[in-house]
């Protein structure tokens, strides 16, 4: 059942409390209600997905954010890194979270990166051997929009073909396609051609896979988990509700056992409660769950009693190591009218697409957009003072090349047709840190991403950018780029270079880590290998805040492939 106010709930207790119905959180509501002696509420603050055409429509995601009426409409703090500048920071508000509204590109990270996660936590369940059976499980591989013949672009023996997230290559061509693919075939040793980046070993160029189907329609954890289970009588959704704290009502095992929610639909409304029987899953996302944790009165005791709450259990890491992936957008002025500012400038081409995509779910209306992406690491001389990557399979940066201007800082210019070439620093040392500005559950969290707080990772953006020009060497681009925009083209220097790159970077919205997964028997940390919260009973995290290391992909796939191995464990811990 759907409710939309927490009078409508006709009962007070379930055995499970799922907290936020977002990329996990419908994960674990939908895989545990298979289970028909399960009961299960999932509470999310945010409206319902249904009849938003852009969250349908794969090329109008973007609009979703930022500040709309399915966003958390946050800001960072001055970024030091950054010259100061704040940053506008959304996630998802809306049942899906962060799935409705992302820009769908679908990347596991490395072996390396996920048998970095079993070292670090002690528990080999965590690998990308044992990882692998689980991102098979969340997804389907289908034919793209286009229906065009995807050998040698995509390796099906990777991918699983029965999962409900469903993933496609592009199925809109771009005049950008054939010069990538030429690029690799020219400069092979520094880019080369990777037939399947979801294979656990990304490094190279590749098709980009999509949280897209067949029909042209977005695949989110809204539509793929949620939609198909809301007919069980054991689930039950409550929408346009705040969980505004966790509380605890025994302590039998000598540690604090929390059992109940508090919730609300507004500062002044009422607060109901509802208790969970087995457990609570906190599944707010990276900004959102640290918070709800310190609003209950865990993490640092001393800063928690200075905001006038009352510390239940000291556990300093909650909220703290926030990793994200700094963002670039390079751009290069083209000789061509064939690129996306185009369709933004024509109401009647707009209209066209909008018109083809309605009919039959196809044209540039189903294609998120950036057909390509471009993996890499750093040559041996170039190496960074630290090695942030998990090992010579991930990673350290990215490069995004898109038909058209894109940018999160800098309003698409009236005039010109542009290439982007957006490069991200994807295994990052810098760390931030989500904080309380005050008691109020209703107000914004301090968010502190600490985007290029280090000075390696500076270093790996301006060798980033260095790479991305020299993409653009191969003849592919000859009559095609013109020149860089005034700000790249200024920038001839490694100095010049360094204030370029902190006066234009941003991020690309992939915060994770702030209530990250240790080993058992470390006292740091904030949730066990199995996803408990450390020193208190009846509470697990499932999202985007339990990695220890931030994933050098875009983390959604790995989101739902921790969240389909959190619900076994889950099931195992009740069976
Ligand atoms: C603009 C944007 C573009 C992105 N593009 C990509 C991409 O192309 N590819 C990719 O892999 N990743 C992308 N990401 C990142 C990816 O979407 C996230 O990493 C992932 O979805 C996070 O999942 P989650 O379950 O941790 O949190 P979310 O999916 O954000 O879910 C958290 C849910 O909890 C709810 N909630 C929070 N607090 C409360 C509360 N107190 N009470 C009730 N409900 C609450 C929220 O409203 C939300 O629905 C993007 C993110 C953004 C914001």
């Amino acid at each position: 059942e759907l409710y939309t106010d927490p009078s409508q709930l006709t009962k007070s207790e379930y055995d499970f409390v799922v907290v936020g119905a977002g990329t996990a959180g419908n994960v674990i509501a939908t895989r545990l209600t298979e289970e028909s002696s399960f009961s299960v509420l999932v509470v999310e603050a945010g409206i319902s997905n249904v009849g938003i055409l852009a969250a349908e429509i794969p090329f109008l995601g973007q609009t979703l954010s930022p500040d709309t009426s399915v966003t958390w409409n946050f800001t960072t703090t001055p970024q030091a890194g950054l010259d100061g500048r704040v940053l506008q920071y959304p996630r998802g508000r809306v049942l899906g979270g962060s799935s409705t509204i992302n820009f769908e590109i679908w990347t596991r990270a490395s072996e390396d990166d996920w048998n970095r996660y079993a070292d670090a936590t002690g528990d080999n369940g965590w690998s990308w051997s044992e990882i692998l059976p689980y991102m098979k499980k969340s997804e389907s591989l289908v034919a793209p929009t286009d229906h065009h013949n995807t050998t040698g672009e995509v390796n099906p023996s990777v991918h699983g073909t029965s999962g409900p997230i469903q993933i496609s290559l592009p199925g809109f061509p771009s005049e950008i396609d054939e010069r990538i693919i030429n690029t690799t075939q020219e400069l092979p040793s520094q880019f080369p051609y990777n037939e399947d980046m979801n294979s656990g070993v990304p490094l190279g160029v590749g098709w980009t896979q999509c949280s897209v189907g067949t029909d042209g329609h977005r695949s989110s954890s809204a539509t793929a988990y949620l939609e198909p289970a809301l007919t069980r009588s054991n689930l039950d959704v409550l929408i346009m509700t705040t969980v505004t704290k966790l509380t605890t009502s025994s302590n039998i095992t000598g540690v604090p056992h929390f059992d109940t929610i508090e919730i609300a639909q507004s500062p002044s409304s009422d607060r109901f409660q509802v208790t969970a029987t087995k457990e609570i899953i906190l599944s707010a996302g990276a900004v959102n769950t640290p918070q709800l944790l310190l609003l209950s009165g865990i993490g640092n005791s001393t800063a928690l009693s200075a905001l006038g709450i009352t510390p239940l259990v000291e556990l300093p890491d909650v909220g703290q190591h926030l990793a994200d992936h700094p963002f670039l957008g390079n751009h290069w002025f083209v000789n061509s009218t064939d690129t996306l500012e185009s369709i933004a400038r024509n109401a009647t081409l707009e209209g066209e697409d909008l018109t083809q995509w309605e009919a039959n779910g196809t044209g540039q209306f189903s294609d998120p957009g950036a057909n390509q992406i471009v993996y890499s690491r750093l040559s041996g001389n170039e190496q960074p003072a630290v090695d942030a990557s998990a090992g010579p399979l991930a990673a350290q940066f990215e490069i995004l090349p898109v038909n058209g201007f894109v940018s999160f800082i800098e309003a698409t210019p009236n005039t010109g047709n542009f290439l982007t070439l957006a490069t991200a620093v994807v295994s990052p040392v810098s760390r931030g840190s989500i904080t309380l500005a005050s008691n109020d559950p209703f107000a914004d969290p301090i968010i502190d991403p600490g985007l290029l707080s280090d000075p390696t990772d500076v270093d790996v953006m301006v060798q980033a950018v260095k790479a991305s020009k020299e993409f653009l060497t191969a003849s592919a681009w000859k009559g095609f780029v013109l020149s860089p925009t005034a700000d790249l083209a200024g920038a001839t220097t490694d100095a010049a270079l360094e204030a370029y790159v902190r006066n234009s970077t941003s991020t690309v919205f992939h915060p994770v880590g702030s209530a990250r997964m240790t080993s058992g028997g470390s006292t740091d940390g904030v949730v066990t290998p199995s996803l408990l919260v450390k020193n208190v009973t009846g509470l697990r995290i499932v999202d985007a805040s339990i990695f220890p290391f931030i994933p050098a992909s875009h983390p959604q796939a790995c989101v739902y492939a921790v969240a389909e191995r959190a619900a076994d464990l889950i099931k195992a811990a009740w069976a």
